[in-house]
């Protein structure tokens, strides 16, 4: 028992009964976990004991600062996917064809989450006109924007350095390259993933479970995988909707009512600028349609919200 040390460590993939950890010594351990009730998921940070003969095992799961979950059991229970994440790369490309409102999704999805949010535009070189005009938007609000051809490899080392502080999670359509970018910002490792769940009989979870993947720059992370990539907004209050955008809740301390909802009420300050052309007319529209979303929702599930 005295030769028990405790290193804390944060975990890069779980896999049921045993989680990969990497150690503060910067190594990574597969640890077997102790009990059935400790959950943990990729980018918990946790405490690991160390016994003689080799043996470590997760003994504790610190308070997260955040959750990436989806919904499960019809809406009513939430499985985590990932944990301490801090910022969401929504990625989009010329192909498919880009819609806005994805985007604004993604990020209120971020403001609920309380994660910084950055856009990426791939594929820039099949844009000869440069990416769409409303992409500018996004830029005014504050959230970072890069362009970047993941194939190519060019304008990634702009996102490397912004991602180099976070652990993010890569989010968007089907087919706009985020398999692509990982592999470009990660070279090898991705295909080391495979090989560590491979080594364990676990191959079957190499598909579902999130790997926190470490950038190569050393500091920062991206965790991925297929539930994360699909990752959307969990039900939210109707009324909870105008707060997760940002303009919208900026400029809403200047309405006449305090629980205004920027529709029909009047002295809006927030249709205001809409009219006079502050606020995008484009994202109004995308938060009165994400508000009527979660109306109905409630409407269909009213023990959801
Ligand atoms: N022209 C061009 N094609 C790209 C670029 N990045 C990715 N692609 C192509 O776009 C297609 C989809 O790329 P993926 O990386 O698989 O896309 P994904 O977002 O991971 O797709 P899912 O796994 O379905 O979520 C592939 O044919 C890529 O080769 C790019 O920068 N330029
Ligand atoms: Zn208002």
């Amino acid at each position: 028992m005295g030769h028990e040390k405790q290193q804390p460590g944060q975990v890069l993939a779980s896999y049921g009964s045993h989680a990969l950890v990497r150690l503060a010594d910067g190594k990574a351990r597969e640890c077997s976990i102790k009990g059935k009730r400790l959950r943990p998921v990729a980018g918990d940070r946790v405490q690991v004991v160390l016994g003689h003969k080799d043996e470590a095992v997760l003994s504790e799961i610190l308070p997260r600062q955040s959750e990436l979950a989806k919904q499960s059991g019809g809406g009513r229970r939430k499985q985590v996917l990932a944990a301490n994440l801090d910022l969401l790369v929504v990625m989009i490309a010329p192909e498919p064809a880009p819609e806005p409102g994805i985007v604004d999704r993604y990020l209120a999805a971020a403001e609920a989450l309380g994660l910084d949010a950055a856009v990426v535009f791939n594929k820039e070189e099949l844009a000869p006109d440069g990416p769409p005009d409303w992409l500018s938007e996004f830029r005014a609000l504050g959230y970072p924007v890069f362009t970047v051809s993941a194939a190519r490899g060019d304008g990634l080392s702009s996102l490397t350095a912004h991602l180099a502080r976070h652990t993010a999670a890569l989010v968007g359509q089907s087919g706009v390259g985020k398999s692509t970018l990982l592999n470009a910002l990660l070279g090898e490792s991705v295909a080391r993933t495979a090989a560590i769940s491979e080594k364990h009989g676990e191959g079957r979870h190499t598909t579902t479970t999130a790997y926190l993947h470490d950038l190569p720059s050393g500091a920062g992370g991206i965790i991925d995988s297929p539930g994360v990539r699909d990752f959307h907004l969990w039900p939210i209050a109707p009324e909870s909707v105008a707060g997760l955008f940002r303009e919208i809740r900026e400029t809403s301390v200047g309405c006449r009512f305090n629980d205004c909802q920027h529709d029909a009420e009047p002295g809006c300050a927030v249709r205001a600028s809409v009219e006079s052309g502050e606020i995008s007319a484009r994202r109004y529209r995308s938060y009165l349609r994400l508000r009527e979303q979660m109306r109905q929702l409630k409407e269909r599930n009213p023990d959801l919200l």
